[in-house]
């Protein structure tokens, strides 16, 4: 049975579940080189309202970037500090109540950062924070380019759930995503002119080449036929595009009382082919698509209205 979470603590603060962190006189979050006696976090973070968490440090960048504009805020927003400089494991900036991080490649890497995330805003005290995973995916059945919001991500035989080896034993935990918060990105989806949108199930793999079913690896042991069997399996299972972080990323945050949302564009149609062909523009254009969504989202939360600017 997995473990579920999903109930958010009503005081909207960002719960850790964790008894060795009271006994502990400091808190060094290596991978991000901030700590609890090195920095003031609450001073720092603590009127942080949305994270946007994504694969590449320039993504995440140019994010902050486009939401300093989106917000109106002083200058170009051009020159925004990377918060995590001393450390060159991710990366990370801010642009008035968001912040903006980059989590690498797969679940080792985003389950690091999203430890030392969520222990940063429990320390700065952060108050009802909306986390989002803005990412690219491979699509099913859709067309590329389009917007997947993620209803609930599963694992790779279609199953809602997020298996982590704690102590040798294998501690299921639920993968439950907040359902209100993707009803509210399709309605802001809906807004914009031309922007292919639908809510599905996300697969989540360990791997993008064998274990998303690809021929085109260093290493293949099946069949194109076997191929379009499984992914067509995972079509009728509901999942509409794969990439590699979800399961983890709605395990933690859910068991950590944050509302979260998975947002990730399709760069190509899975049923179609394995090799991401389009042109730099087009796959940079992609990119910017949840971006855009999300700009929406934070804009309309705030009152600031529906413009949309182009992200760089
Ligand atoms: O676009 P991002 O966020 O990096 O995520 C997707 O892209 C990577 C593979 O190319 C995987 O990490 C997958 O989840
Ligand atoms: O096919 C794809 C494309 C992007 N990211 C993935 O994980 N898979």
């Amino acid at each position: 049975m997995p473990i579920s979470s999903l109930s958010p603590p009503r005081s909207g603060l960002v719960l850790v579940k964790n008894p060795h962190l009271d006994l502990m006189e400091e808190d060094i979050l290596y991978h991000l080189d901030l700590g609890t006696k090195t920095h003031n976090l609450p001073a720092m973070f603590g009127d942080i309202k949305f994270v946007c968490v994504g694969g590449s440090p320039n993504r995440m960048r140019a994010f902050a970037q486009f939401m300093h504009r989106e917000l109106g805020l002083a200058g170009d927003g051009e020159d925004v500090a990377d918060i995590c400089a001393g450390s060159d494991r991710y990366a990370m900036y801010r642009a008035g109540p968001v912040l903006s991080i980059s989590h690498g490649m797969g679940i080792p890497s985003i389950s690091i950062m999203l430890h030392e995330l969520i222990k940063l805003l429990h320390h700065a005290k952060c108050r009802d924070v909306t986390i989002i995973r803005i990412g690219t995916s491979g699509g099913l059945g859709i067309k590329a380019g389009s917007v997947v919001i993620t209803d609930t991500a599963v694992d790779s035989s279609f199953q809602p759930r997020f298996e982590q080896v704690v102590l040798g034993d294998v501690v299921v935990r639920s993968t439950e995503l907040d359902k209100d918060l993707a009803e509210e990105l399709l309605a802001c989806s809906r807004e914009i002119p031309d922007f292919p949108t639908l809510i599905g199930h996300t697969m989540c793999t360990y791997d993008f080449y064998e274990g998303q079913g690809r021929l085109d690896g260093a290493l293949c042991s099946f069949s194109s036929e076997k191929k379009l069997e499984y992914l067509r399996r995972a079509y009728d299972a509901g999942v509409r595009n794969i990439e590699m972080e979800s399961t983890a990323f709605a395990a933690l945050c859910g068991l950590c009382g944050l509302k979260a949302a998975v947002v990730c564009v399709t760069l190509l149609d899975r049923l179609e082919g394995d090799q991401i062909r389009a042109s730099h523009e087009v796959l940079w254009e992609y990119q910017q698509r949840p971006q855009r969504l999300i700009a929406a989202l934070i804009r309309k939360r705030l009152g600031l209205g529906p413009a949309l600017l182009p992200a760089d």
